[in-house]
């Protein structure tokens, strides 16, 4: 199956949950025998850190691949350790690949029409992973620049049956200051919404969704509801959930009556489960992949039983 939101979507009711894990590493909080391999095997800081998280994503990858449809690594703490941190990132995600999950790389690119084609040609694999060096299926995308700096991303998101994640109304606490200023009585975050489901329409596959999708934060839940109602064809990314606060009564808006048109990010509730209750008390911290299985199954139940997503099982 050619087409990103139609492949989701037929991973999605396969697992029958939208939980998506996001894969954010912290060396500080890794556990203590990642910690150490990564010290004997390895010399200079950079390359110690980009082993350990490589090792860390790859045993989560192992313990969520059978439970949910989708993963999204976050580039930042990668690339934060060049060329070591960034050839570990590409391992990643071609290991999640080749683990049957759905790849949203997480860098949030976006620059002028010419630029934006090469992060375009970089990141977007689509279907096949051997069509970019990235492999990922989806990227996350900065509209500030215009709706021209989207073009190459939908052209090329087309052609290898990809997909983006624009940036339309984020979950942080300033998310208001530049995405809810008004121009006549419109507010910034509306005006790419709109923006987001032209193409969205403009690249609906055999279901009802497009390949191009919005982020919108799980932590303004009244924002959600009316993006939801606003995009009818735009999947969405949302981001919010566990660690930063919503629940999953604040996500039942994002989806529609199938349960479908949304995934539902956490990265720390997950990826840490173990450094807080319950987890903390149920398992040592050397059992941590347990903590990791327990809290991905919690959050599918969450789901399930308070938002629409409950049709999916
Ligand atoms: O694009 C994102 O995923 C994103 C958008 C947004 O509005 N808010 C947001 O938190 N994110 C990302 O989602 C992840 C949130 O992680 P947790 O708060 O640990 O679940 C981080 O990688 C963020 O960069």
């Amino acid at each position: 199956m050619h087409h990103f939101s139609d492949r989701l979507n037929a991973a999605i009711q396969k697992k029958k949950t939208p939980a998506l894990v996001g894969l954010d590493p912290r060396f500080d909080w890794l556990p203590a025998d990642i910690v150490s391999n990564a010290n004997r095997n390895h010399h200079t800081q950079a390359e110690i850190v980009a082993a350990a998280f490589e090792e860390f994503c790859l045993r989560i990858i192992d313990v969520v691949a059978p439970l949910v449809p989708a993963v999204k690594p976050q580039a930042a703490f990668f690339e934060e350790w060049g060329p070591a941190g960034c050839a570990a990132l590409q391992r990643v995600i071609l290991k999640a690949r080749e683990a049957g999950l759905v790849v949203i790389c997480d860098a949030k690119r976006g620059d002028i029409g010419s630029t934006a084609e090469a992060y375009a040609r970089g990141y977007l694999a689509g279907e096949n992973p051997d069509s970019a060096i990235w492999a990922a299926d989806c990227l996350t995308v900065n509209p500030y620049l215009g709706s021209d700096t989207l073009e190459p991303f939908v052209n090329i998101a087309i052609e290898r049956g990809a997909g983006i994640y624009v940036l339309v109304r984020t979950s942080n606490p300033g998310a208001g200051t530049f995405q809810d200023r008004k121009t006549d009585g419109t507010n910034l975050y509306e005006c790419v919404a709109a923006a987001v489901e032209e193409l969205a329409v403009k690249t609906k596959g055999a279901g009802n969704y497009g390949s191009i999708g919005a982020v919108v934060g799980a932590t303004y839940p009244e924002e959600l509801n009316q993006l939801r109602a606003l995009m009818p064809h735009t999947p969405l990314l949302v981001p919010g959930y566990g660690s930063q606060g919503a629940g999953a009564g604040d996500v039942a808006g994002a989806f529609d009556n199938q349960g479908l048109g949304a995934i539902i990010n956490s990265s720390r509730g997950i990826n840490f489960a173990i450094r807080k209750a319950p987890y903390s008390e149920k398992f040592a911290p050397q059992e941590w992949e347990q903590a990791v299985e327990v809290a991905t199954i919690d959050m599918i139940a969450d789901l399930a039983n308070h938002t629409p997503a409950g049709k999916l099982q």
